[in-house]
């Protein structure tokens, strides 16, 4: 066909729409013995979807709201059993549910989560699958040494055993006070060895690490928390307490909120006492950030850890 006899009109060809990253935690609790599922949920539905794009009419339209609303509700209302059971049940229900719908494509991605070893009652302190990132940083100046260690994105979650209330209140406070919510982080911290002089018989850097690695997961388990200031405190004790080759500790702790679905809308309880089905957000979050010292010694790790 000849260029200027090409035909002007434009037409539509493959499109699909639908929710992308939905985040539904799902915690159930069978006593004192809660179990997770942390799935990554996107939505991509297709069918008779012309209209939308040439009028705009959305007659046809299953809003991407909704499916995201489905993903929450048939957390709660079937369980996740495993995400490609979950996936199953969501694509059939779309292209079953709906005459306008005739291709549904869900994609998962799964988070798996460990439960933290301690010596206290429950089971409710998880952290999640995947190795952290170990850091150091060495510094000499010929005559003095100072190495401070670290780790970031060791990410750990408490089922319960964390509350908030009591804060100042002020003409913008709209937070509901918690009295019994998840609390969850991504680990970012350093600690400052004491070792300083060359002569003196260096610590064993990799038991120090597993050891301080130990302690703060153990103090995040067993800590019953009234503010993530807390729970920061007792990590960073538990480490001068029990590790007297370190100095000083800082710990840069994100509060990954995680909200409960008001899933009442669609006729299903918030029986938090059986499971609660979660919308767990990236951001805004809270930063919540300190230095823990041995008792006279000097704070030398600097304010902003991106900087170390
Ligand atoms: O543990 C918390 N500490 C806060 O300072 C705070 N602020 C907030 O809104 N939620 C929380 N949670």
């Amino acid at each position: 066909m000849a260029v200027n006899s090409r035909p002007a009109r434009a037409v539509l060809g493959q499109n699909q729409y639908g929710k992308a990253e939905t985040r539904v935690v799902r915690i159930t609790r069978d006593g004192a013995t809660h179990h997770v599922r942390d799935l990554n949920v996107s939505v991509s539905l297709s069918g008779d979807m012309d209209e939308v794009h040439y009028s705009g009419s959305n007659a046809n339209v299953l809003p991407t709201d909704t499916t995201k609303n489905t993903v929450y509700a048939f957390a709660k209302k079937h369980g996740i059993e495993s995400a490609e059971q979950f996936g199953i049940h969501l694509a059939r229900h779309f292209v079953t549910s709906q005459p306008s719908i005739h291709r549904a494509r869900i994609r998962i991605e799964e988070y798996g989560w460990d439960r933290i070893e301690h010596g206290a009652e429950g089971a409710h302190s998880f952290v999640r699958t995947g190795q952290e990132t170990r850091l150091a940083q060495i510094t000499y100046d010929g005559e003095r040494w100072e190495v401070v260690s670290g780790l970031k994105d060791l990410t750990v979650m408490n089922s319960t055993n964390s509350e908030f209330w009591g804060y100042v209140k002020d003409t913008y406070t709209t937070l509901p006070e918690a009295y019994d919510r998840v609390l969850a982080t991504d680990v970012s911290g350093r600690w400052r060895f004491g070792w300083a002089d060359g002569e003196e018989q260096a610590p064993h850097w990799d038991e120090s690490y597993e050891q301080v690695r130990k302690h703060l997961l153990q103090a995040f388990a067993e800590t019953y928390s009234l503010s993530l200031q807390q729970t920061l405190y007792a990590m960073g004790a538990r480490i001068i307490d029990n590790r007297p080759e370190i100095d000083e500790v800082r710990f840069s702790l994100p509060n990954k909120h995680h909200f409960l679905v008001d899933l009442e809308p669609f006729g299903l309880k918030d029986d938090t006492a059986d499971s609660a089905v979660y919308f767990a957000a990236d951001r805004p979050y809270g930063l919540i950030e300190a230095t823990i010292l041995r008792d006279g010694c000097e704070e030398r790790i600097p304010a902003d850890l991106t900087n170390l």
